[in-house]
């Protein structure tokens, strides 16, 4: 039996009533990212809104670490890279010359498939951003370490080794380290490029769970293979397939009543 139904056109003006109150944190609009002669993305248009999670998901190679690397300009650091088109950050375009990519960076956090800790002790893992920003203080730079800390969930773990190597935790550890790392220089947005992908399911629950919590504050951006992740966390999933965007919705809707029957086929398993 097929599970595609046609969306009336109706509900999607309500939807898209719905979504047009939000406020938008990063759109994109007609996106294209080649490296070399391969075109990797093509024409993406997508929305992300405030306190909300937005899962990017799709089969290997269909572009979604591409575009997530496009909306902090990382994408710039590949050397055969060509970027065209749109990358609005709260209405300001990301490659405007008066906009610092050092400013851009510490608006948007991002968090990656390995957890990657500086070879340096837990304290300074997290003091390091803020330190780069000019705070000097003990005092306050002590307050922001035990802060940052306990929004990533990791406080009661380390509180008693703060000046041990952050490179003795665990797997999951240092990936609730990388978050408060990123936590630490109070970003907008969060994007995470397959975070527990490299965790065992315990330490995968508790970054779930912190990112819910995180949603209350921040705007998340996730890639994700693992569908059922894309449908416990996310609010809003979009389908990327050979470098396209073939559906973005509702996650709830998008899974149960896909709109394309490419996305029941991925979603239902057919390929991917
Ligand atoms: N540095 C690069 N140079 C050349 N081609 C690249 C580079 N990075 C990615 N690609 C190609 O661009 C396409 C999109 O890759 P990307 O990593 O964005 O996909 P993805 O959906 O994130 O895949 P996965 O889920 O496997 O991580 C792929 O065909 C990939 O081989």
């Amino acid at each position: 039996m097929s599970v595609v139904t046609v969306i009336e056109p109706r509900k999607q003006a309500v939807r898209a009533a719905d979504a047009a109150k939000k406020t938008v944190v990063y759109e994109t609009g007609r996106l294209n990212v080649w490296y070399g002669a391969h075109q990797a993305l093509k024409q993406i248009d997508l929305s992300f809104y405030e306190r909300e999670i937005t899962a990017l998901i799709g089969p290997s190679g269909c572009g979604k670490s591409t575009y997530i690397k496009t909306l902090n300009r990382m994408i710039e650091l590949v050397p055969n890279a060509k970027i065209e088109g749109d990358v609005i950050y709260r209405g300001r375009s990301v490659f405007d010359r008066s906009y610092p990519v050092e400013q851009l960076r510490a608006q948007v956090g991002m968090v990656f498939q390995k957890p990657n800790p500086f070879p340096k002790s837990i304290y300074d893992n997290i003091a390091y951003g803020p330190r780069i920003h000019g705070i000097r203080d003990r005092r306050r730079l002590d307050e922001i370490v035990e802060k940052s800390l306990r929004q990533a969930a990791l406080w009661e773990e380390v509180k008693d080794r703060l000046h041990e190597n952050a490179l003795g935790l665990s797997g999951g550890q240092q990936q609730r380290l990388c978050i408060a790392r990123c936590l630490a220089v109070e970003p907008d947005v969060i994007l995470m490029d397959e975070p527990t992908s490299a965790l065992d399911p315990v330490s995968t629950a508790k970054i779930e769970e912190l990112m819910n919590e995180l949603k209350t504050n921040y705007s998340i951006i996730i890639v994700t293979h693992n569908m059922q992740q894309a449908a416990r966390i996310s609010d809003r999933t979009a389908f990327f397939l050979n470098g396209e965007v073939i559906e973005c919705g509702e996650t709830a809707t998008l899974f149960s009543r896909p709109a394309d029957p490419r996305t029941a086929d991925y979603i239902a398993g057919r390929f991917g």
